[in-house]
């Protein structure tokens, strides 16, 4: 990497822009409490969260990783102008591909303009610049989890790693799944703060989608974030095997129905098995739990493989979301970091209005299934919008849909052969 994340300068073009309408781009000083209060409480207030706490603000300053990088659009008429009116914030992240490895992305988080500047081009001009920032960085894709699925297309993004939302009428379910001889143990918040990132590590490079997380992004998982409003409703439970190694675990929480208190809902917030037994026994745990009629499960892969281990399929009722987003910005790098289900020498023509990944290239791709792209002349096997590309890259998208949408021609069974991973793409966490 050229330069480290959080001391590269503001993106010049963007920063002309907005300057010409009375806006300051800046990098926000992270070193600088005044500086990080100011940006945190307008992401907070963009989103619609309640006012931190100061002590808030405090704990999560001192938690900031190095390489975060805050940027922040000030308006010295705005009515608090020490705030931004608009924010991001963006670190470098490994994205799993398939391959079992990863590639470096550029983690795009906390887009926030004020109401009050709304639909000015600000969000434009922050993302554009974001998209520069990660190629100033050597960062082949950016990528994000998205509010509203409405925005980010135009900018290059798509969906490439969707997730489920899964809703479970347990009185109807009998669990005849495998009954693991490991132990599932009810654990605190701190045991699991030491012992949870090996378990999550060892998942990661087994599932396309997953990238690499620690600090608040982990923390938060446990209730153990600044003023984490849930902390004392979580549950956690770490599944053990039988030779005590801690291989998988699941945090949840119980909500009443006051009108029978037999009818509690169960929600599991994360569920993470490095082993089918962990899996297992994790499940059906959460199953089995007295006094529960639900059990809802936010943000599942959709490989899930919970209803081929109860005894009614249809007591499991399913949601699906975009969830993961991602835009291809140096084709040689992104396309040469994955491998591939079958070799040959196929040509992508890449239409993307902004240009970073526009052009014709030849993907060779080898016995082993690794592809040395390049730039060529040679006529397109096929044609793809930067947005299909990004769909493909992570192998969850069959080619016949983009197809279908318009946003690719070629030869589908072919496309798929090479592109279609063995395992469904999915991110675990929200960023
Ligand atoms: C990765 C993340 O952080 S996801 C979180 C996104 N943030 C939020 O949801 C917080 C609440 N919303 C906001 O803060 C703002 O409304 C934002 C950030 C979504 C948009 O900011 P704005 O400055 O108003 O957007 P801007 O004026 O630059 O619009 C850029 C383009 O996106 C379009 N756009 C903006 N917001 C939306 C939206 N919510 N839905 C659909 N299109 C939108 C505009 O029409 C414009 O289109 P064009 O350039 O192709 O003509």
């Amino acid at each position: 990497m050229s330069t480290s994340s959080a001391d590269l300068p503001i993106d010049e073009t963007s920063r002309a822009r907005l300057a010409d309408e009375g806006l300051r781009l800046a990098v926000v000083d992270r070193t600088d409490p005044a500086a990080y209060e100011a940006w945190f409480r307008a992401e907070t207030r963009g989103f619609h969260d309640a006012a931190p706490s100061p002590e808030t603000i405090a704990q999560r300053h001192r938690g900031l990783e190095a390489d975060r990088r805050l940027v922040g659009v000030f308006d010295d008429t705005a009515g608090i102008p020490e705030q931004p009116v608009a924010t991001t914030i963006c670190w470098p992240a490994d994205l799993t591909v398939p391959g079992r490895r990863a590639v470096p992305a550029w983690a795009v988080s906390g887009v926030t303009v004020s109401p009050t500047h709304r639909r000015r081009g600000i969000a434009r001009a922050l993302m554009e610049a974001e998209l520069r920032t990660a190629l100033a960085l050597d960062l082949p894709a950016a990528m994000l989890t998205v509010s509203e699925s409405t925005i980010y297309a135009r900018f290059g993004y798509a969906p490439a790693a969707f997730a489920r939302d899964l809703t479970i009428s347990t009185r109807r379910v009998r669990w005849t799944g495998p009954v693991p001889d490991g132990r599932v143990r009810l654990v605190t918040a701190e045991q699991m703060r030491d012992d949870g990132p090996a378990i999550v590590e060892r998942v990661r490079l087994g599932r396309p989608g997953e990238m690499s997380y620690a600090g608040h992004l982990w923390t938060r998982q446990l209730g153990l974030g600044p003023g984490d409003k849930d902390a004392k409703k979580l549950r956690i439970v770490r599944y053990d095997d039988a030779d005590g190694t801690p291989q998988g675990f699941a945090v949840y929480d119980l909500t009443m129905d006051p009108a029978d208190f037999a009818d509690h809902e169960l929600k599991v917030r994360t569920l993470v098995a490095a082993t089918p037994d962990a899996y297992a026994g994790l499940w059906r745990y959460l199953l089995e739990v007295d006094l529960v009629s639900t059990v809802t499960a936010h943000l599942r892969p959709v490989d899930e493989p919970l209803r081929w281990m109860i005894d009614d399929f249809r007591a499991v009722r399913v949601n699906e979301l975009d969830h993961l987003w991602v835009r291809v910005l140096d084709v040689p790098s992104a396309l040469g970091a994955r491998s591939y289900g079958e070799p040959g020498r196929l040509v992508i023509s890449i239409d993307d209005p902004l240009g970073f990944a526009a052009g014709t290239w030849a993907v060779d791709v080898d016995a082993e299934g690794e592809a040395t792209v390049t730039a060529t002349d040679d006529p397109a096997d096929v044609w793809m919008t930067v947005n299909a590309l990004g769909s493909l890259y992570l192998g969850g998208v069959p080619a016949r849909t983009l197809i279908a949408a318009g946003s690719l021609t070629g030869d589908a069974e072919r496309l798929d052969r090479m592109f279609r991973a063995p395992v469904e793409p999915y991110l675990s966490i929200w960023f």
